[in-house]
């Protein structure tokens, strides 16, 4: 018995191109435009079994048909589903098959009871990467439809995003590595997918796990979508999806400016130039360090940490060239670092990192060259010594700790060393903030540096020093006061 009725061929007026959206549409025209009456690689269309994605197919074979002997359907079982999931894949197969179309098929060999919402995402789209790979395509269309819309919107809200993650899922999604993604139903309710494929007697396959599923997204769909949409007494949807496009627009707008200020290619070395962005909108800033590599491993808070940093200028401008320099891979964060917020006990740097204190402190440590000009500033004492130092000195590794008793430290100028806690005591600084304060140990153990007092006797600045290392050590947006 076919599966599909014998006029599936004639679409319902729903899925005419007018109703579809006009971005995906005019991106695949374009694309046989350009190709010019040859292949320009096959269309891969991935297919779940489900009303949007049978109705993306349908649509996709109806429109193009000079395309249907280069459509490459593309399923994955998830296997997490038992039966149910063998049963979408053999309902996708029969449905290629009666279409004459080229059908591939992935299982996920890792799936597990429990496995979450995003690993079972970020398995499919591996297949599809892989199958997109095998096949020679460079297009994937899927069947999101305004509902997706809606409910991606308010999955990321809670999750806190930009516009540029409220933004999806688009309709035509370029990707860095050229590949295209399509989504023409995006302008289509589900209820309106469902009606009209039901009108046309054609049957597709229930996601059980729509309905009793505990992934997020299920419960959104399920308990969320339903009252909101009541609640707002409007076309919610139609609401939504007004959204996702202005914010579209806006972040594409960002990306622009971006574009114009700093080169693209840009964002893969250890240092980036932005003097461009001076005096520009935190959004702008934010963009660019989200796409330098060398933050990319940086958790939320770790990131929010450096872009304010950056962001208020202060203490990154080597040499007076302002130019941000985190060494990659060198950036180390409290949380990977092994300082906890409680209480720190010992971090490792080494040259050009930047570690983030439990006191919200930041400390810096890089080369520097000791020009004419930065020389005269040390001999003048024009050093606040609260926030920086400068040692002749580029001791390989060093480590960072708080105050220990017992701890000797002689400080520039100093006729010996002298007990830190002595010398904490004739400066005034409160018992609580002595332990907060991060003490810089070279490589023989030797106190280098504690904030507040000058440089180590022994590592001072000299008239014959031509590098050395710079420290600085700042807590929020103002400099320490001890
Ligand atoms: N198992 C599957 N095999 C092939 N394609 C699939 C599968 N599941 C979903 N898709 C494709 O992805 C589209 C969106 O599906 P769904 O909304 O369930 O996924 P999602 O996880 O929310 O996707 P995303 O996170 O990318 O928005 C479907 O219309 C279909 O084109």
């Amino acid at each position: 018995m076919p599966i599909l009725p014998t006029h599936w061929g004639n679409l319902p007026p729903l899925f005419a191109r007018e109703r579809l959206h006009p971005a995906a549409i005019a991106q695949a025209d374009r694309m046989l435009a350009e190709a010019g009456g040859k292949s320009e690689g096959k269309w891969c269309v991935a297919f779940s079994g489900g009303a949007d994605s049978l109705a993306l197919l349908l649509t996709v074979w109806t429109l193009w048909p000079e395309r249907r002997s280069e459509l490459c359907v593309l399923h994955f079982n998830h296997r997490l589903r038992g039966a149910e999931s063998e049963a979408d894949a053999v309902f996708c197969a029969e449905v290629c098959g009666e279409m004459g179309v080229e059908f591939h098929i992935g299982e996920w060999s890792d799936a597990k009871a429990g496995a979450s919402e995003a690993e079972a995402r970020e398995a499919r789209l591996a297949f599809f990467e892989t199958e997109m790979e095998a096949v020679g395509s460079r297009v994937l269309w899927t069947g999101h439809q305004k509902d997706d819309v809606a409910e991606t919107l308010l999955m990321r809200i809670a999750r806190g995003s930009g516009s540029a993650g409220l933004a999806a899922p688009r309709p035509v999604q370029t990707r860095a590595d050229g590949r295209i993604l399509l989504r023409p139903l995006l302008t289509l309710r589900k209820a309106e997918i469902v009606a009209a494929l039901q009108k046309a007697g054609v049957t597709w396959r229930e996601d059980a796990s729509n309905a009793v599923g505990d992934f997020f997204r299920n419960r959104v769909r399920r308990d969320v979508m339903p009252p909101w949409r009541a609640a707002a007494g409007n076309d919610a949807l139609g609401g939504a999806a007004l959204t996702r496009e202005l914010l579209d627009e806006d972040d594409a707008a960002l990306n622009v400016w971006l574009a114009e200020l700093l080169p693209e290619g840009g964002y893969d070395g250890d240092a980036l130039d932005v003097r461009a962005l001076e005096g520009k909108p935190r959004a702008l800033w934010r963009r660019a360090l989200r796409r330098w590599r060398p933050l990319a491993a940086l958790g939320r808070a770790g990131f929010e940490e450096v872009l304010a940093l950056c962001a208020r200028g202060s203490g990154r401008t080597s040499a007076g060239e302002g130019v941000v320099e985190i060494g990659a891979g060198i950036l180390r964060y409290m949380e990977k670092g092994g300082v906890g917020r409680g209480g720190w006990t010992e971090a490792r740097l080494s040259v050009g990192t930047v570690l983030f204190l439990p006191d919200g402190g930041v400390l810096t440590m890089r080369v520097v060259a000791f020009t004419a000009e930065l020389r005269r500033r040390i001999f003048a004492g024009q050093v606040d010594m609260a926030r920086e130092a400068f040692l002749a000195e580029e001791p390989a590794a060093f480590c960072v700790r708080p105050w220990r008793t017992g701890d000797r430290y002689r400080p520039l100028g100093a006729p010996g060393s002298a007990a830190l806690q002595d010398l904490f005591v004739n400066r005034k600084i409160p018992a609580a903030r002595r332990g907060q304060l991060p003490v810089v140990i070279g490589e023989d153990g030797r106190i280098l540096w504690v904030p507040g007092f000058p440089p180590a006797e022994e590592s001072k600045t000299t008239s014959d020093s031509v590098t050395g290392l710079h420290l600085t050590y700042e807590t929020g947006t103002c400099t320490v006061r001890l």
